[in-house]
């Protein structure tokens, strides 16, 4: 029997089997960030054990640090400034490379990564944060832990981990036009429930999976833990190789060609068996947004908000009218046209240079509606200087958005900066829980074409139908 990616990763990886479902995996990159990455440190510190390889670590200062130009280490989040000065100090104690506020390569840690190339396909990589799974898209083993278990990855270079079971999402046929990555997500995520990847690890795979760019590889794994998988990957093809090459932390010279030539060889058998399969038909993904308060609470931009009196489930019934209150909505009421007070573009999901671009290019010589506040965080200094360095930015300051430096912000609510209660937010980011992006805040995640779509018009839009009412 042939063998998955996602086992071949693991084996490739695994130093002992514990015998009791858990293996002992060898861990090539360890990644902090100073929301939890100080505790880690901290961890380590007091248990006065040293850091393995202080060279397969790195930090990336991204979480709470201000997002205003000219910023320093003070930041909007009360008491924020000490875990930004707890985690440089740590990390530079212990030896370990930090991406920090003032640096050219600083930004969320997990658009960081990629771009520095120190995650590299076939690698297994490790981060206190739940959305490392982004970085499956190069088709590396990524996997978000605790901070106990960072300070293990870092004393070790190893980690126990369970056995994930496997599961195979073939995304067949090609996406409609005004349909993306994210919308793929949602899709999936809504047709199969918030809880329907417990437990695997994903290999998404299929026709339009293979016709994504890298980028939107990474938006499609960032949010396989919103799926509650355990990670998600897509396995590397000439267009990850290519994307990969050259870039300051990947190998270089003979043993870039060592390197490349293995990664040709990352993809499953044709004859590898899944524990389960799901399959997409691409033709039935419309740009979709989320009405509620799960990610799963998603529906095409062109439909209505359900009913809770249909659902059998009571538990089910109940939190879907906890969520219609939180969001101020009723059964059957459109999407779109819902009036929004703010539009948000950034976040480990949708802020790489692609996304940029696309919602440049809705923006273009257009307005943000009045009364709309909106927002472009880039995903790393790197994007911005690049989006800088095609107008991009001019595009996104001529139409109302405020062009900020890069970090986490208004994605998660810190007790730092956010919107208003109440206020109706359209947003490429990938949590909709209530307060996530500040108390009583009102989020409806959506694709980066969408929110620029919506921005214009000032009320949820579809991005197919610009300049319509
Ligand atoms: C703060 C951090 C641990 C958290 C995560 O794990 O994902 C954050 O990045 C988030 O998106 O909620
Ligand atoms: S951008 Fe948002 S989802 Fe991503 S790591 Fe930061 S807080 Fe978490």
């Amino acid at each position: 029997m042939g063998q998955s990616l996602i086992e071949k990763l693991w084996d490739r990886h695994c130093v002992a089997d514990l015998g009791d479902g858990t293996d002992l995996l060898y861990i090539d990159r360890v990644l902090l960030h100073e929301r939890t990455g100080s505790m880690a440190l901290k961890g380590l510190k007091e248990q006065g054990r040293p850091v393995r390889h202080p060279d397969r670590a790195f930090v990336c200062m991204d979480h709470i640090v201000d997002t205003f130009p000219g910023r320093g280490d003070e930041t909007t989040m009360p008491g924020g400034i000490a875990f930004i000065r707890e985690t440089r100090e740590a990390a530079t104690e212990a030896g370990i490379r930090i991406f920090d506020i003032g640096d050219n390569r600083q930004g969320i840690v997990h658009v960081v990564s990629p771009e520095q190339g120190i995650a590299l396909p076939g690698a297994t990589l490790v981060c206190p944060d739940s959305h490392t799974c982004t970085q499956g898209g190069l088709g590396a083993l990524a996997w978000g832990i605790g901070s106990t278990e960072a300070a293990h990855a870092l004393a070790t270079q190893t980690l126990v981990v369970k056995r994930p079971r496997t599961m195979r999402v073939w995304f067949e046929g090609a996406l409609p036009a005004g349909v993306g990555a994210k919308d793929m997500i949602l899709h999936l995520i809504a047709s199969h429930g918030a809880g329907g990847g417990s437990g695997y690890a994903i290999e998404f795979a299929g026709p339009a999976v293979e016709a994504l760019s890298v980028e939107a590889r990474m938006t499609l794994c960032n949010m396989a833990v919103e799926f509650a998988a355990w990670t998600g990957l897509v396995a590397p093809d000439a267009k990850t190789i290519d994307w990969v090459k050259g870039r300051p932390f990947a190998p270089a010279g003979d043993l870039w060609e060592q390197a490349a030539a293995d990664w040709q060889s990352l993809t499953s058998d044709a004859d590898a068996v899944f524990d389960k399969e799901i399959r997409v038909d691409c033709a039935d993904i419309a740009p979709t947004v989320t009405w509620g308060t799960s990610p799963q609470h998603a529906v095409p931009v062109t439909g209505q908000v359900p009913d809770p009196a249909g659902i059998a489930d009571p538990v089910a019934a109940q939190a879907q009218r906890r969520a219609l209150e939180y969001m101020g909505l009723a059964p059957g009421d459109s999407l779109i046209g819902l009036p929004i007070d703010g539009a948000f573009i950034g976040s480990c999901t949708n802020s790489r240079l692609s996304d940029l671009r696309a919602a440049a290019a809705i923006l273009k010589g257009r307005k943000v509606a009045k009364g709309v506040r909106a927002i472009c965080v880039p995903g790393s200094m790197q994007v911005k200087a690049a989006a800088e360095a095609e107008g991009l930015h001019l595009l996104f300051q001529e139409a109302g958005f405020e062009w900020r430096e890069s970090g986490c912000s208004m994605c998660f609510f810190a007790g730092g900066e956010h919107f208003g209660k109440g206020e109706r937010v359209v947003t490429s980011t990938n949590r909709n829980f209530e307060n996530r992006q500040g108390p009583g805040t009102r989020s409806h995640l959506a694709s980066p074409v969408t929110v620029a779509a919506s921005a214009i018009a000032g009320h949820i839009a579809d991005p197919r139908r610009l300049g319509e009412a």
